[in-house]
Protein backbone atom coordinates (compact mmCIF):
# COMPACT_ATOMS: atom_id res chain seq x y z
CA UNK A 1 0.00 0.00 0.00
CA UNK A 2 1.28 3.25 -0.84
CA UNK A 3 1.80 6.22 1.61
CA UNK A 4 -1.16 8.45 -0.50
CA UNK A 5 -3.21 5.08 -0.15
CA UNK A 6 -2.77 4.98 3.34
CA UNK A 7 -4.12 8.69 3.75
CA UNK A 8 -6.74 8.55 1.44
CA UNK A 9 -8.31 5.10 1.35
CA UNK A 10 -11.82 4.81 3.41
CA UNK A 11 -12.77 1.89 4.61
CA UNK A 12 -15.98 0.89 2.38
CA UNK A 13 -16.44 -1.64 -0.02
CA UNK A 14 -17.90 -0.76 -3.04
CA UNK A 15 -20.23 -3.41 -4.48
CA UNK A 16 -19.41 -3.64 -7.96
CA UNK A 17 -23.25 -5.02 -8.75
CA UNK A 18 -22.60 -4.15 -12.95
CA UNK A 19 -24.06 -6.07 -15.58
CA UNK A 20 -21.12 -6.41 -17.75
CA UNK A 21 -17.70 -6.91 -17.02
CA UNK A 22 -17.18 -2.82 -18.93
CA UNK A 23 -19.07 -1.44 -16.25
CA UNK A 24 -17.35 -3.26 -13.79
CA UNK A 25 -14.05 -1.90 -14.98
CA UNK A 26 -14.95 1.48 -15.17
CA UNK A 27 -16.57 1.65 -11.87
CA UNK A 28 -13.96 -0.61 -10.29
CA UNK A 29 -11.12 2.37 -11.66
CA UNK A 30 -13.39 5.37 -10.57
CA UNK A 31 -13.84 4.38 -6.96
CA UNK A 32 -10.59 2.24 -6.27
CA UNK A 33 -8.70 5.56 -5.40
CA UNK A 34 -10.83 6.70 -2.70
CA UNK A 35 -11.59 3.14 -1.08
CA UNK A 36 -9.75 -0.03 1.11
CA UNK A 37 -12.00 -2.62 -0.96
CA UNK A 38 -14.31 -3.74 -3.92
CA UNK A 39 -16.57 -6.31 -3.63
CA UNK A 40 -17.67 -8.97 -6.32
CA UNK A 41 -20.52 -10.65 -5.90
CA UNK A 42 -23.16 -13.40 -7.89
CA UNK A 43 -23.97 -11.21 -10.80
CA UNK A 44 -20.77 -10.20 -12.29
CA UNK A 45 -18.93 -14.00 -10.60
CA UNK A 46 -21.62 -15.88 -12.25
CA UNK A 47 -21.30 -14.49 -15.80
CA UNK A 48 -17.52 -14.25 -16.33
CA UNK A 49 -15.83 -16.42 -12.91
CA UNK A 50 -12.41 -15.25 -12.55
CA UNK A 51 -12.06 -13.02 -15.05
CA UNK A 52 -14.12 -10.52 -13.50
CA UNK A 53 -11.88 -10.54 -10.32
CA UNK A 54 -8.57 -10.07 -12.46
CA UNK A 55 -10.43 -7.31 -14.31
CA UNK A 56 -11.24 -5.52 -10.93
CA UNK A 57 -8.13 -6.30 -9.59
CA UNK A 58 -6.90 -4.52 -11.80
CA UNK A 59 -7.69 -1.33 -9.86
CA UNK A 60 -4.16 -1.93 -8.02
CA UNK A 61 -4.06 -1.37 -3.93
CA UNK A 62 -7.37 -2.35 -3.02
CA UNK A 63 -7.92 -5.18 -1.58
CA UNK A 64 -10.86 -8.14 -2.83
CA UNK A 65 -13.45 -9.05 -1.45
CA UNK A 66 -15.39 -11.89 -3.27
CA UNK A 67 -19.08 -12.41 -1.96
CA UNK A 68 -20.05 -15.75 -3.55
CA UNK A 69 -22.71 -16.24 -0.18
CA UNK A 70 -22.65 -20.38 -0.01
CA UNK A 71 -25.05 -22.03 1.23
CA UNK A 72 -24.36 -25.90 0.81
CA UNK A 73 -23.16 -29.06 2.72
CA UNK A 74 -19.65 -28.64 4.25
CA UNK A 75 -18.05 -30.71 1.62
CA UNK A 76 -19.35 -28.72 -1.16
CA UNK A 77 -19.10 -25.78 0.78
CA UNK A 78 -14.88 -26.96 1.13
CA UNK A 79 -14.53 -27.62 -2.12
CA UNK A 80 -15.98 -24.13 -3.89
CA UNK A 81 -13.84 -22.14 -1.42
CA UNK A 82 -10.78 -24.22 -2.32
CA UNK A 83 -11.75 -23.29 -5.52
CA UNK A 84 -12.09 -19.15 -4.96
CA UNK A 85 -9.35 -19.36 -2.53
CA UNK A 86 -6.43 -19.76 -5.67
CA UNK A 87 -7.50 -15.96 -6.74
CA UNK A 88 -6.65 -14.14 -3.00
CA UNK A 89 -9.46 -13.14 -2.38
CA UNK A 90 -9.28 -10.91 1.46
CA UNK A 91 -12.93 -11.85 1.87
CA UNK A 92 -15.26 -15.09 1.05
CA UNK A 93 -19.03 -15.18 2.07
CA UNK A 94 -20.71 -17.98 3.19
CA UNK A 95 -24.42 -18.23 4.74
CA UNK A 96 -24.21 -19.15 8.88
CA UNK A 97 -27.01 -20.66 8.63
CA UNK A 98 -25.22 -23.32 6.56
CA UNK A 99 -24.31 -23.82 10.60
CA UNK A 100 -21.24 -25.14 12.00
CA UNK A 101 -19.45 -27.44 10.19
CA UNK A 102 -20.24 -25.75 6.57
CA UNK A 103 -18.53 -22.75 8.40
CA UNK A 104 -15.74 -24.50 9.29
CA UNK A 105 -15.19 -26.43 5.95
CA UNK A 106 -15.14 -23.26 4.36
CA UNK A 107 -12.31 -21.77 6.61
CA UNK A 108 -10.17 -24.97 6.72
CA UNK A 109 -10.12 -24.87 2.70
CA UNK A 110 -9.28 -21.31 2.57
CA UNK A 111 -6.99 -20.49 5.27
CA UNK A 112 -5.62 -17.58 3.82
CA UNK A 113 -8.87 -15.78 3.64
CA UNK A 114 -11.14 -14.45 6.14
CA UNK A 115 -14.58 -16.32 5.75
CA UNK A 116 -17.19 -13.66 6.32
CA UNK A 117 -20.28 -15.37 7.73
CA UNK A 118 -23.51 -13.53 6.39
CA UNK A 119 -25.59 -13.59 9.45
CA UNK A 120 -29.20 -11.85 8.36
CA UNK A 121 -29.87 -10.68 4.98
CA UNK A 122 -29.67 -6.72 5.06
CA UNK A 123 -33.10 -7.23 2.90
CA UNK A 124 -35.18 -8.60 5.31
CA UNK A 125 -37.05 -7.10 8.19
CA UNK A 126 -38.98 -9.13 11.02
CA UNK A 127 -41.97 -9.45 9.00
CA UNK A 128 -40.15 -10.94 6.38
CA UNK A 129 -38.40 -13.01 8.87
CA UNK A 130 -41.11 -14.18 10.83
CA UNK A 131 -42.55 -15.50 7.23
CA UNK A 132 -39.44 -17.89 6.92
CA UNK A 133 -39.75 -19.24 10.04
CA UNK A 134 -37.31 -16.85 12.47
CA UNK A 135 -39.70 -15.52 15.19
CA UNK A 136 -38.42 -12.68 17.23
CA UNK A 137 -36.62 -9.64 17.12
CA UNK A 138 -33.81 -9.57 13.69
CA UNK A 139 -31.33 -8.95 16.66
CA UNK A 140 -31.67 -12.09 18.11
CA UNK A 141 -31.11 -14.03 15.32
CA UNK A 142 -28.09 -11.95 14.25
CA UNK A 143 -26.54 -12.62 17.67
CA UNK A 144 -27.28 -16.38 17.56
CA UNK A 145 -26.08 -16.72 14.03
CA UNK A 146 -22.71 -14.85 14.77
CA UNK A 147 -21.61 -16.58 17.90
CA UNK A 148 -22.29 -19.87 15.76
CA UNK A 149 -19.74 -18.73 13.40
CA UNK A 150 -17.50 -17.15 14.93
CA UNK A 151 -17.57 -20.27 17.25
CA UNK A 152 -16.92 -21.87 13.98
CA UNK A 153 -13.56 -19.98 12.85
CA UNK A 154 -15.20 -17.37 10.78
CA UNK A 155 -13.18 -14.31 11.35
CA UNK A 156 -15.58 -11.76 10.11
CA UNK A 157 -19.25 -11.17 9.73
CA UNK A 158 -22.09 -9.42 8.05
CA UNK A 159 -24.88 -7.78 9.73
CA UNK A 160 -26.82 -4.63 9.33
CA UNK A 161 -25.61 -1.26 11.07
CA UNK A 162 -28.35 -2.55 13.93
CA UNK A 163 -26.74 -5.04 15.12
CA UNK A 164 -22.93 -3.74 15.01
CA UNK A 165 -22.82 -2.34 18.41
CA UNK A 166 -23.84 -5.53 20.59
CA UNK A 167 -22.09 -7.93 17.82
CA UNK A 168 -19.03 -5.84 19.17
CA UNK A 169 -19.38 -6.49 22.74
CA UNK A 170 -20.66 -10.34 22.11
CA UNK A 171 -17.21 -11.31 19.62
CA UNK A 172 -14.83 -8.68 20.38
CA UNK A 173 -12.52 -6.52 18.72
CA UNK A 174 -10.46 -9.14 16.55
CA UNK A 175 -13.98 -10.09 14.42
CA UNK A 176 -14.24 -7.35 11.15
CA UNK A 177 -17.52 -6.62 11.71
CA UNK A 178 -19.16 -5.78 7.98
CA UNK A 179 -22.47 -3.83 7.15
CA UNK A 180 -23.88 -3.73 4.46
CA UNK A 181 -27.50 -2.19 4.40
CA UNK A 182 -25.73 1.96 4.28
CA UNK A 183 -27.73 4.50 2.75
CA UNK A 184 -26.49 8.25 3.17
CA UNK A 185 -29.15 10.40 4.05
CA UNK A 186 -31.82 10.88 2.10
CA UNK A 187 -30.90 8.14 -0.84
CA UNK A 188 -32.91 5.70 -1.93
CA UNK A 189 -33.36 2.67 0.26
CA UNK A 190 -34.01 0.57 -2.21
CA UNK A 191 -33.98 -3.42 -1.18
CA UNK A 192 -32.63 -2.99 1.98
CA UNK A 193 -34.88 -2.58 4.92
CA UNK A 194 -32.62 -3.15 8.22
CA UNK A 195 -30.41 0.54 7.17
CA UNK A 196 -28.25 3.50 8.93
CA UNK A 197 -26.43 6.06 7.46
CA UNK A 198 -22.43 5.78 6.69
CA UNK A 199 -21.34 7.66 9.60
CA UNK A 200 -23.75 5.77 11.99
CA UNK A 201 -22.65 2.31 10.76
CA UNK A 202 -19.18 3.69 11.93
CA UNK A 203 -19.97 4.97 15.09
CA UNK A 204 -21.49 1.75 15.91
CA UNK A 205 -18.12 -0.01 15.57
CA UNK A 206 -18.21 -1.64 11.90
CA UNK A 207 -14.77 -2.33 10.63
CA UNK A 208 -15.96 -2.27 6.67
CA UNK A 209 -18.77 -0.92 5.01
CA UNK A 210 -20.65 -2.01 1.90
CA UNK A 211 -21.82 0.35 -0.23
CA UNK A 212 -23.28 -0.16 -3.83
CA UNK A 213 -25.74 1.69 -5.95
CA UNK A 214 -25.33 5.24 -3.94
CA UNK A 215 -21.71 5.29 -5.29
CA UNK A 216 -21.79 3.14 -8.60
CA UNK A 217 -25.32 4.83 -9.51
CA UNK A 218 -24.31 7.96 -8.69
CA UNK A 219 -24.06 10.30 -11.87
CA UNK A 220 -19.77 10.41 -10.88
CA UNK A 221 -19.13 7.05 -9.12
CA UNK A 222 -15.43 8.43 -8.20
CA UNK A 223 -16.57 11.72 -6.99
CA UNK A 224 -19.48 9.80 -4.88
CA UNK A 225 -16.98 7.31 -3.41
CA UNK A 226 -14.78 10.01 -2.91
CA UNK A 227 -17.18 12.13 -0.94
CA UNK A 228 -18.73 9.42 0.78
CA UNK A 229 -14.67 8.94 2.12
CA UNK A 230 -14.54 12.41 3.04
CA UNK A 231 -17.45 12.32 5.27
CA UNK A 232 -15.96 9.03 6.99
CA UNK A 233 -12.87 10.75 7.49
CA UNK A 234 -14.94 13.72 9.25
CA UNK A 235 -16.81 11.38 11.32
CA UNK A 236 -13.56 10.20 12.79
CA UNK A 237 -12.79 6.92 10.69
CA UNK A 238 -8.90 5.91 11.44
CA UNK A 239 -7.66 5.76 7.51
CA UNK A 240 -7.50 1.74 6.24
O1 LIG B 1 -22.89 -10.13 1.86
C1 LIG B 1 -23.18 -9.00 1.47
O2 LIG B 1 -22.33 -8.24 1.00
C2 LIG B 1 -24.56 -8.53 1.70
C3 LIG B 1 -25.21 -9.06 2.80
C4 LIG B 1 -26.43 -8.51 3.22
O3 LIG B 1 -27.00 -8.92 4.23
N1 LIG B 1 -26.96 -7.49 2.49
C5 LIG B 1 -26.38 -6.99 1.37
O4 LIG B 1 -26.91 -6.04 0.78
N2 LIG B 1 -25.18 -7.55 0.92
C6 LIG B 1 -24.57 -7.06 -0.32
O5 LIG B 1 -24.23 -5.70 -0.17
C7 LIG B 1 -24.46 -4.97 -1.38
C8 LIG B 1 -25.39 -3.83 -1.07
O6 LIG B 1 -25.54 -3.03 -2.19
P1 LIG B 1 -26.40 -1.68 -2.16
O7 LIG B 1 -27.73 -2.01 -1.56
O8 LIG B 1 -26.48 -1.32 -3.60
O9 LIG B 1 -25.62 -0.71 -1.32
C9 LIG B 1 -24.98 -5.97 -2.39
O10 LIG B 1 -23.90 -6.38 -3.21
C10 LIG B 1 -25.48 -7.13 -1.56
O11 LIG B 1 -25.30 -8.36 -2.23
Amino acid sequence: MTRRRAIVAAPIAVAIDAPDIETAARWAAAVAPHVSTLKVGLELYLRYGPEVVETVRGARGVELFLDLKLHDIPATVAGAARAVARLGPAFLTVHASGGADMIRAAVEAAPDTRIAAVTVLTSLDEAALDTVGVRGPASDAVRRLAVLAVGAGARALVCSPHEVAALRSEVGPEVTLITPGVRPAGADQGDQARVATPEAALAAGADLLVIGRPITRAPDPGAAAAALGAALRRAGASPS
